[in-house]
């Protein structure tokens, strides 16, 4: 039995933000390896720039190819819009449940909003959280912070984010280092947020 973490997000673009704490997950807790889930929809987020999914998934998958305990799924795109994790878990579990015990990896800003996601409650019973420490506003509700469930993981603050890179990109500022070496080549070549 494998213990996989799932790190669902929209990743338009991934970044090193996100790659660093996938890492941190897969090398300093007891996850075996963390399982990228690229969304078509995310429930909440307003209409953005969004790039096509098979972009998206092509991006992460040139930032990890070179990361043994990371992989990734294009689950998601064959699931009805918006993409509710609760779904997406119970899918995985049919699927691969014999062979992988998993966990869901998340920010502490998504913490705070946790109460209004899908079955939450039964998001809690059966799947443990990996929570990392994000800058934000808000609080964790009382019931959520010392919840048996919630394992908090002590990994760096990396305040990047793929909106600042769009609008940074599209103006023509060099955001390179911001992204894994072969993200910033697909990127280039595609020409994306031009
Ligand atoms: N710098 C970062 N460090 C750690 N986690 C991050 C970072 N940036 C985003 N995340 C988290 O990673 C997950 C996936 O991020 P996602 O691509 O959906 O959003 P984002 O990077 O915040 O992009 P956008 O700016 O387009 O909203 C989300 O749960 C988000 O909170
Ligand atoms: O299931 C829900 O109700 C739900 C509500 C908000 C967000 N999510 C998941 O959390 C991921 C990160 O969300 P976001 O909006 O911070 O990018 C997103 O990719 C979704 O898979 C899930």
């Amino acid at each position: 039995m494998k213990k996989t973490g799932l790190f669902f997000g929209t990743f338009n673009p991934i970044h090193i933000g996100h790659l660093i704490l996938a890492n941190h997950m897969a090398e300093f807790t007891d996850l075996d390896q963390v399982w990228f889930v690229v969304t078509p929809k995310s429930p909440f987020k307003a209409k953005q720039t969004l790039l096509a999914n098979t972009h998206r998934y092509q991006m992460v998958y040139e930032a990890i190819r070179e990361y043994p305990k990371m992989s990734l799924t294009d689950i998601e795109f064959h699931l009805p819009q918006p993409n509710y994790t609760i779904d997406t878990l119970t899918r995985l579990q049919e699927q691969y449940g014999k062979e992988h015990r998993f966990a869901l990896i998340m920010g502490e800003d998504n913490l705070k909003g946790f109460h209004k996601w899908k079955n939450y409650e039964a998001i809690l019973e059966y799947y443990p959280l990996y929570v990392y420490p994000r800058l934000s506003k808000g609080t964790i509700p009382p019931a959520l912070r010392e919840h048996p469930g919630i394992h908090r993981v002590d990994a760096p603050v990396m305040e990047i984010s793929a909106t600042f890179i769009r609008e940074q990109h599209g103006a023509g500022k060099n955001i390179r280092p911001l992204l894994p070496e072969g993200v910033w080549r697909y990127m280039d070549e595609m020409n994306f947020y031009r």
